[in-house]
């Protein structure tokens, strides 16, 4: 039985007269601990899609299920790491993590409290940064606090929405190798949205494409059968990693231009009005 599962999903935003469809019959199924990439591009539903996994929206139609049952709600069994942070900017380090744990482990004694969050601290080498606030730190530093903040809480399922794509590419390498190091040392169920094939190559178990919305759905999947660890240095003359790099790649520009062809060859419905003509006088009714 797959962990999380979309079933045959469809959602739109607007009111059902003119209701614009983002997803309509996405399916997918997600292993238990399996991480799976899902790459699209812009406005294809991406972030529409982990709202749906993280129970902040609800499907028009289909289910989306975690262990077998339906998602109804957001909870602390599902992380959320979105790209811009949202973190709290009037606590520090310490004290945004300390307040996701709170929340999620009232009960932890103040002592152990401490060790627990500075464990999470030191895990995404943040130690001797604790005390700063949010704004005195790096766009790479307050991603790691966002991925501590994240992993301390202990979801089940975690869902990152580019969690990476503000970040420069060596920042970004950076924190892509240490969210891998973080995974394998504690596996999780992991669904990341990214925009880039490399990424999703090095990282991923598995990686499925959006196809181009409206009405999205997921396209054909890639595995990834690298050996792990995988180190980055090699995997440039890695001929299996080439391969699938170009096949992502490929697929992903063959469904741009099929979506184009299709925007190009559609008719677009225009409003009914009179053409404004300049100089005339408008007729008051
Ligand atoms: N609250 C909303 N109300 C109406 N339309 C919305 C809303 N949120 C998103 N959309 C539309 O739904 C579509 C999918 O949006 P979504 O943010 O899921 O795409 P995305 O793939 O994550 O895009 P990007 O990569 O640019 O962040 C877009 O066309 C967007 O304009």
């Amino acid at each position: 039985m797959p962990y999380l599962e979309l079933d045959n999903v469809s959602f739109g935003f607007g009111p059902v007269s003119n209701r614009y469809e983002v997803l309509k019959n996405a399916s997918l199924q997600v292993a238990r601990n399996e991480f799976v990439a899902v790459i699209g591009f812009s406005g294809s539903g991406k972030s529409t899609l982990i709202s749906l996994l993280a129970g902040l929206e609800k499907p028009d139609s289909g289910e989306v299920r975690m262990a077998g049952k339906p998602i109804r709600e957001p909870g602390p069994d599902k992380g959320i790491m979105f790209q811009n942070y949202s973190l709290l900017p009037w606590l520090s380090v310490y004290g945004n993590i300390e307040l996701a744990v709170k929340q999620v482990f009232p009960e932890m004694a103040a002592g152990e409290r401490r060790d627990y969050c500075r464990h999470y601290i030191a895990m995404v080498n943040l130690a001797g940064s604790e005390w700063k606030l949010p704004g005195e730190l790096s766009g790479g530093m307050r991603q790691r606090l966002s991925l501590a903040r994240t992993l301390a809480m202990k979801p089940e399922v975690l869902l990152l929405d580019e969690p990476l794509s503000a970040l420069d590419a060596l920042t970004r390498s950076v924190l892509q190798d240490e969210i891998i190091r973080i995974w394998e040392e504690d596996r999780r169920t992991v669904v990341m949205i990214t925009n880039d094939v490399d990424e999703a190559v090095i990282m991923a178990d598995r990686i499925v494409p959006l196809t181009t919305g409206p009405a999205a759905a997921f396209g054909q999947e890639f595995v990834v059968t690298l050996d792990r660890p995988r180190e980055r240095a090699t995997l440039n003359f890695n001929e299996e990693f080439k391969h699938l790099r170009n096949e992502v790649t490929k697929y992903l520009l063959r469904l741009n231009a099929k979506a184009k062809v299709l925007s190009s060859t559609s008719e677009l419905p225009l409003p009914d009005l009179d053409p404004v003509i300049p100089g005339a006088r408008m007729a008051m009714a």
